[in-house]
């Protein structure tokens, strides 16, 4: 299991995690907030690809700091651009890479590779370049090559922020279908609809953490409650400006 221990985080001296505290032991967890609000930061402490300033985070007690290597083949992580995941020419070669080194030999690899490229419709495009997939194709490529590799939780971040709504469903309904933990951070808040869990994120904190309807009815107030105090005025804040989150 997951969990967190008063996890804080700064870049450049200005905090976005604070002293965060969770155990993550559900199936199937959301986690939800404005943009800004630490989700991303949060996602990537568990893989240990971000290592936290403060506090620690454990998986099966094991701490990231330490066992980094380790951790990052047990916790997959889908990023929100498949292109900037996508790294070998050809769909067939950019799943196998996530093998080289597993000790697998290549009779072996090439049946895995084919098994995972079958099972998420891409099994016609193995010899096609990468690069020339749809951007649906492209986001299932990269599910797909974490995937391959046999993770036990997948940390997606963000993966239909580029679809339209059709690969919207086909990315969640493979989600939905996973064997694995699925940690989903997300702004499509219908997604969430039979998870276990949600947990809602504001300014570097989590504010809710229950069951997927109470947690949208919470995080929707939240923000209408922003927008009213934002005088009506469009107050798009960006991400580096410092200004807090709605
Ligand atoms: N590598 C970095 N260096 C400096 N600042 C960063 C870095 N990564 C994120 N930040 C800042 O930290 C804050 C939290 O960012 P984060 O990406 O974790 O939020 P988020 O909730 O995932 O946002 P979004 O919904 O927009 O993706 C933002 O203000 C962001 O600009």
């Amino acid at each position: 299991m997951l969990q967190l221990e008063n996890v804080t985080h700064a870049y450049e001296g200005r905090t976005v995690l604070r002293d965060v505290t969770a155990e993550l032991a559900e199936h199937r967890i959301g986690v939800i907030g404005a943009n800004g609000s630490g989700k991303s930061t949060l996602a990537r402490t568990l893989n240990g690809l971000v290592v936290p300033d403060h506090g620690r985070v454990l998986l099966d007690g094991r701490d990231t700091r330490r066992h980094a290597r380790e951790i990052r083949r047990r916790v997959g992580f889908v990023f929100p651009d498949p292109g900037t995941q996508i790294i070998m020419p050809t769909v067939g070669e950019d799943v196998a890479i996530g093998l080289r080194g597993s000790g697998l030999d290549r009779a072996e690899i090439d049946e895995r590779v084919q098994r995972i490229l079958r099972r998420h419709g891409l099994a016609d495009h193995r010899d096609h370049p990468a690069h020339l997939l749809s951007g649906g194709q492209k986001q299932m490529l990269a599910l797909a090559s974490v995937l391959v590799t046999e993770p036990e939780i997948l940390v997606c971040d963000e993966p239909t922020t580029l679809l339209d709504l059709r690969n919207v469903k086909v990315i969640e309904r493979t989600l939905r279908t996973l064997p694995q933990q699925v940690i989903l951070l997300t702004h499509h808040l219908d997604s969430l609809v039979d998870f276990d869990r949600v947990v809602v994120m504001d300014e570097g904190s989590i504010v809710f953490d229950g069951a997927p309807a109470a947690a949208v009815a919470h995080y929707t107030a939240r923000m209408e409650r922003g927008a009213t105090e934002a005088g009506g005025e469009p107050h798009l804040r960006s991400p580096d400006s410092g200004e807090p989150a709605w």
